[in-house]
């Protein structure tokens, strides 16, 4: 088209970007809707009344398009900031169940904490950008939520 720059017949260039931030953090799988000896037999030693500890590694997966400008899709220094309000802030050396209103009548597993991670996580970033939540909750045990 006359006129138009040669980039505006470059297709989109679309990237993801991570970044990865460890907390450590207490808790009890105990489901309110389960009575003791239930609790007992769905979560094992993870039923403990005094609970135990992690050291969760969580990825925040952002997705979109590399700004032609820029050359980021976000500003990785803007994604460490709401992973400082969103991870760090309300986590970071907490009971999950006890200092986590969310997890006062939710099961704090790593399903429901990427869960929770996500929905808040979506609030502090741009439209349509946030990806993947991937929660290492041990070496072994992983958890991923995509906002399904
Ligand atoms: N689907 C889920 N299952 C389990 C969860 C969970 O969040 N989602 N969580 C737990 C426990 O919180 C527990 O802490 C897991 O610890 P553990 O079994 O000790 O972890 P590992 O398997 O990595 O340890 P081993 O070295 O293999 O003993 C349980 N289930
Ligand atoms: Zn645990």
């Amino acid at each position: 088209m006359a006129g138009s720059a040669a980039s505006d017949c470059v297709p989109d260039r679309i990237g993801y970007i991570t970044r990865v931030q460890s907390f450590s953090a207490c808790h009890r799988l105990h489901s309110v809707h389960l009575n003791d000896e239930e609790n007992k037999e769905v979560y094992g030693k993870c039923n403990n009344p005094n609970g135990h500890g992690h050291n969760y590694k969580v990825e925040v997966t952002v997705r979109g398009k590399i700004d032609r400008l820029t050359g980021m899709v976000m500003n990785l220094t803007d994604l460490k900031k709401c992973i400082e309000d969103v991870i760090m802030t309300p986590l970071d050396h907490k009971n999950l169940d006890k200092d986590v209103p969310y997890f006062a009548n939710v099961v704090s597993t790593t399903e429901n904490l990427a869960v929770y991670i996500w929905d808040n996580m979506v609030k502090a970033l741009p439209p349509k950008l946030l990806y993947e939540i991937k929660i290492h909750e041990t070496d072994k045990n992983i958890v991923i939520y995509r906002g399904e």
